[in-house]
């Protein structure tokens, strides 16, 4: 039998920030979602959506998994943990960049093997396997700015948006590698299965999407 709502897996923090508003243009009720306290799901008689607030990694383990059929997550984390699940939208949120970054005395061309500190392992040996150097890889779970300033590594691939805490921590860019920006990704069984639903929250969402582009090309 056909499930009739659809459980979406929004990442938890930034990207749940971000995307409230726009469910709301796309005219879904986030009342409860805006108002959630310590509750991790979130369930309306009134509308066809289920809510599951889950970290990052954990969105694309559920959508894997089948425990939910979207996920609303960042390509960094879709590129990091390799996922196979089907993208349909950019949301246009969420936008920030990858970048290679150190101190100022740090040399990216010095011959040595370089010691890099990450919160994206994958991504950064992807990066340096291009470059054709071998580079020890550090993983760090936050604050990854710290790992050149305390001698921890020679420099970091982070993300960055405003370019913020690379000033203030006296870093600088080095290389830019990708962009970022939050997408949403479907469980290719339960496109099968719920294609009429998931393609009309998809339709409504990308028409905000394309509205708030244009806004943002001519500000009124
Ligand atoms: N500075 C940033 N600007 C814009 N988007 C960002 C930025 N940092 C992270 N993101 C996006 O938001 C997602 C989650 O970020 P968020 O900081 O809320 O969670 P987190 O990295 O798990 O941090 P924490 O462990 O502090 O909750 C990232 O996967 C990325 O797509
Ligand atoms: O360019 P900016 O706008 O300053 O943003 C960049 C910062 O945002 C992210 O960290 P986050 O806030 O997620 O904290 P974390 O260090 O705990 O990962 C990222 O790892 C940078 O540290």
């Amino acid at each position: 039998m056909p499930k009739t709502r659809l459980k979406i897996a929004l990442t938890k923090g930034r990207v749940e920030q971000q995307v409230i508003p726009l469910l709301e243009q796309a005219g879904i009720d986030c009342q409860q979602l805006r108002h959630k306290q310590r509750r991790l799901i979130f369930d309306s008689k009134s509308q066809p959506y289920e809510f599951i607030l889950a970290k990052g990694p954990d969105v694309t383990t559920f959508l894997e998994r089948g425990a939910a059929d979207i996920g609303i997550v960042g390509s960094d984390i879709l590129v990091e943990h390799q996922s196979t699940q089907y993208e349909l939208l950019d949301l246009g949120v969420g936008e920030c960049q990858f970048v290679l970054a150190s101190t100022q005395d740090f040399d990216p061309r010095a011959p040595r093997r370089k010691i890099i500190g990450t919160k994206y392992p994958l991504i950064t040996k992807r990066y340096f396997d291009r470059l054709g150097q071998d580079v020890e890889i550090i993983k760090i779970e936050g604050s990854v700015e710290l790992a050149p300033l305390t001698g921890l590594a020679d420099a970091i691939v982070d993300i960055t948006e405003t370019g913020t805490t690379i000033r203030e921590n006296q870093l600088q860019i080095y290389d830019y590698l990708q962009p970022v920006s939050t997408r949403l990704v479907v469980n290719r069984l339960a496109l099968k299965q719920q294609a009429t639903s998931i393609y009309q929250l998809v339709d409504r969402l990308s028409a905000v999407v394309n509205a708030n582009a244009k806004k943002e090309v001519m500000p009124s």
